[in-house]
């Protein structure tokens, strides 16, 4: 499993592009028929993905874990963002069609992704943190989401919100993840931004049209970079940045984050107009 370490703003606000994006970017998330994810020193999360093709894949155990299996100290979030899947928990099924989500808990021993037809494989999106207790394995369809929409045309920011994991839907210890669909001609997201210096963040970009590109902006609000950003590419956000994107079209992204609280509404915006 590849690890990220920290980075501090001084650090970041002299990185080049090449450097940013070893840093910041994780690319080719979704393989087919094997698990690739990376660990994060930011609240030590690891992000991830896995698209089954006919057999199982299995969520393996790593060396630099040290524990006997991967969930003995961790909790786990998945979104299917491809074709209907099952996940097999300690002998029980879940079925995840698209979009829905399923929130597996701390000591689960054995976790099978399944895709139900090869040809139109599941695409899970995996995000996994500490947990210091065990919640109950649980799924959550697309529709228990409770979706809001937010923002307006006229700002180019019009997009609908989906929470799954958080504070008021699915029980975590401290994993909190949904995802945000835009609206045809809306472009931005997260804009006004904002930061949670309690919590770091992953985006992970889909539905990103094959030549089209998401430019994602992050750092300080005073000290902004950006990266271009392709489909099914993800971006480590550190607490005290900005995590922000805008699209040369429509996309749609999830979001996930790990830290003090599970409170969404906790944020410090930004005014655009204090943003450099
Ligand atoms: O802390 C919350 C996250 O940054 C996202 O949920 C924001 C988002 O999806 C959006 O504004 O489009
Ligand atoms: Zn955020």
């Amino acid at each position: 499993m590849e690890q990220r370490y920290h980075n501090s703003p001084k650090e970041v606000s002299q990185m080049n592009t090449e450097e940013l994006r070893a840093n910041f970017l994780i690319q080719n998330v979704m393989q087919p028929g094997q698990l690739n994810l990376t660990y994060s020193h930011y609240d030590r999360i690891i992000v991830g993905g896995v698209v089954p093709q006919a057999e199982a894949v299995a969520l393996g155990n790593y060396d630099n874990l040290k524990a006997e299996f991967f969930l003995e100290r961790r909790e786990l979030g998945v979104i299917n963002i491809g074709g209907d899947g099952k996940i097999e928990v300690d002998g029980q099924n879940y079925q995840l069609s698209r979009l829905d989500c399923l929130y597996v808990g701390r000591g689960s021993r054995t976790v099978n992704f399944k895709s139900v037809n090869a040809d139109q494989p599941a695409q899970y999106y995996l995000l996994s943190a500490p947990a210091h207790a065990d919640y109950p394995t649980t799924l959550m369809k697309k529709e228990g989401a409770l979706p809001t929409t937010i923002g307006a045309l006229e700002t180019s920011n019009e997009r609908t919100i989906y929470k799954y994991i958080h504070k008021d839907g699915l029980q975590s210890c401290q994993l909190v993840m949904g995802l945000t669909t835009l609206n045809t001609g809306s472009v931005w997201n997260t804009m006004p931004a904002h930061t949670h210096d309690r919590r770091m963040e992953a985006y992970f970009y889909f539905d990103v049209a094959p030549d089209q590109a998401v430019v994602h902006f992050m750092g300080e609000p005073q000290e902004t970079r950006h990266m271009l950003v392709h489909n099914h590419q993800a971006i480590l956000s550190p607490p005290w940045s900005i995590h922000s994107g805008c699209g040369t079209r429509n996309y749609s992204f999830i979001w996930g984050m790990g830290g003090e609280n599970k409170d969404y509404s906790d944020m410090d915006a930004v005014k655009i107009t204090e943003l450099r």
